[in-house]
């Protein structure tokens, strides 16, 4: 045996590829055809092959399975840093694998929360990465000194830099986040109240002019959510509630750019190699033109709007470098994707377990009512509505059981950190780790009883509860972990947009039901509903079509 030798030469290369992992294009191609061409030219030489004809084949071919042996040897052995945790054994050997889950039906969330009822609160899901529902992840991960964001989130690269939900570097990211910070402070915020009112001025008129008929409510929550965050994010008019359709297709072009990333994040490492795949970043293409449309038009109005477009360019010159107008564009967009989505979703899924429970929609309707009596403009005080137990506990209960953001919040133990311990399970350095809100917010240890249903109750502070079948238990019996509660995440990296997005939900579910009655238009959506629900890195949803009409 010499060094020629694939069985001497590929060890030494799996070593090489197992430290750089070939993330970039010219690595890839120095590895995986460049090294392997090498030695055809050097064992043809030394005369090891007749003819190249005969080389090519049999060198690239032992060359990439004896690779690819070592790679999947190594993530299986006893060897492997994390062979102590459970998980099944495509997700051990490769991340393709959860890639391909998430990207085949959108169900990734449910197959990592089957995984955890087979295997308990560690599961391994991909080679070097693990899903955690102990509790102490929200100190130990997520908490003021807790971890840095991992590789799930280098799709968020644009050309003009990484989005703010993208930024892995810990200070960097403490540094970018200062003026969402300032536009989302309490004079902010005052400002986006009133445009909150007036976008649900339109949404009210606009429902109006369909009672009496099917219309499908999902559609229309984002028409609000998406009509008010073009107004907060860069004072545009996206018209969907006036016009009663997305004139501009934005929708579906979030859809479709959305899709993909649901399973690129899971291997990032592809990124840079779909560069080269014609086509594949045609919807991100068309959104960053989405993004440069509303910035150019929003400079065009001039500095007088108080949006958060006035925060990010930083017009009041808090900051001593200010950032570039192609750089706020991509945290606009962030703001109208992150913020028109998500709170369409979970309006969408309040309204859906009000339908198929109306006894709810009657506690939720009375509450309203009585906070404000004699059909009172429930849009004037905001802050009565945050007062309001059951209509906030029906929030939470949506977002527990449907957080939007389904699918993983990941970190990463960094090199040199020595590893980190979440309870009594040992998490090694460069080990990712994923909190599925989906499968936390399902776990019985941290929610029960009823689990999986939607009870609002579980929200209130009792002494005793009233379950649904008309048992009556004690307050110690329910077990309610707001401190696992994370639909927005928690800690530095906590949702910008969080009160701004709780103040909507609470107004429209006011608004909606001072003003109608509701039904389901047919059945079978409302029964198809959750089975319709798929992860594509928020929440895409089916139709929700329900009969308004005036309230008496
Ligand atoms: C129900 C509504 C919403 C939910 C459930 C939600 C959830 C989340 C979650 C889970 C994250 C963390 C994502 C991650 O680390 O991967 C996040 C981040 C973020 N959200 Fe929201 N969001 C909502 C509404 C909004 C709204 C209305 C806005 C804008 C006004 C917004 C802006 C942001 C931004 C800018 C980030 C990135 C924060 C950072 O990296 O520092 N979100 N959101």
């Amino acid at each position: 045996m010499d060094a020629l030798d694939p069985r001497i030469a590929i060890p030494i290369v799996y070593f090489i590829y197992k430290k750089y992992e070939p993330s970039s294009p010219r690595s890839a191609f120095f590895l995986l055809l460049a090294l392997p061409g090498v030695l055809v030219v050097a064992l043809r030489v030394c005369e090891r092959f007749n003819s190249y004809a005969t080389a090519v084949p049999t060198v690239y071919l032992a060359y990439w399975s004896l690779l690819s042996t070592f790679v999947v040897a190594y993530r299986i052995s006893p060897f492997h840093p994390l062979a102590r945790y459970p998980g099944p054994l495509l997700c051990k050997i490769s991340k393709g694998w959860l890639a391909y889950v998430a990207g085949k039906g959108g169900k990734a969330h449910l197959y990592v929360q089957d995984l955890h009822m087979r295997y308990g609160e560690v599961v391994r899901i991909g080679p070097n990465e693990l899903s955690i529902t102990h509790q102490d992840f929200t100190r130990v991960v997520l908490g003021a000194k807790g971890l840095p964001r991992g590789p799930y989130y280098d799709s968020r690269q644009h050309e003009a830099g990484m989005s703010l939900d993208g930024m892995r570097d810990q200070a960097l990211h403490a540094i970018r986040r200062r003026p969402w910070a300032r536009g989302m402070n309490t004079a902010a915020m005052k400002y986006y109240e009133e445009l909150i009112r007036n976008t649900l001025s339109d949404l009210i008129v606009g429902l109006k002019q369909r009672t009496n008929r099917p219309i499908d409510i999902s559609e229309w929550t984002n028409y609000f959510g998406f009509d008010f965050m073009g107004q907060m994010a860069f004072t545009r008019d996206y018209g969907m509630l006036k016009n009663g359709y997305d004139k501009e297709g934005l929708l579906d072009l979030i859809e479709h750019a959305m899709q993909d990333s649901a399973w690129i994040s899971h291997i990032p490492w592809s990124i840079p190699f779909l560069r080269y795949v014609p086509g594949a970043s045609k919807y991100w293409d068309q959104m960053k033109a989405v993004g440069e449309r509303a910035v150019a038009d929003r400079v065009a109005l001039g500095s007088n709007h108080r949006d958060l477009f006035h925060y990010l360019m930083d017009e009041d010159g808090h900051e001593a470098v200010r950032p570039t107008k192609a750089l706020v564009a991509v945290d606009g967009q962030l703001a109208i994707i992150a913020g028109g989505d998500t709170t369409a979703t979970t309006l969408s899924h309040i309204v859906y377990f009000l339908l198929r429970y109306p006894i709810y929609l009657d506690r939720l309707r009375k509450e309203i009512d009585e906070t404000f009596p004699d059909g009172a403009d429930s849009t004037l005080d905001f802050t009565k509505q945050t007062n309001m137990p059951f209509l906030n506990a029906c929030i939470n209960e949506a977002l527990r059981l449907y957080p939007p953001v389904l699918a993983g919040l990941q970190r990463r133990v960094e090199p040199g950190t020595g590893g980190k311990m979440i309870g009594p399970y040992f998490v090694p350095e460069e080990t990712q780790v994923s909190l599925f809100a989906y499968s936390i917010h399902r776990d019985p240890q941290h929610f029960s009883p009823l689990t999986n249903t939607f009870w609002p109750d579980r929200w209130l502070s009792q002494e005793k509860y009233t379950l649904p079948s008309g048992d009556v238990i004690s307050a110690d019996e329910v077990v309610t972990n707001r401190d696992v509660f994370i639909p927005f995440s928690q800690g530095p990296m906590v949702c910008a947009g969080k009160n701004v997005a709780l103040t909507e939900m609470r107004s429209v579910m006011c608004a909606l039901l001072q003003h109608f009655d509701l039904k389901i238009a047919d059945q079978s959506f409302l029964d198809s509903w959750e089975d319709k629900i798929e992860e594509t890195f928020t929440t895409k949803r089916g139709t929700l079509p329900v009969i308004l009409s005036l309230r008496a």
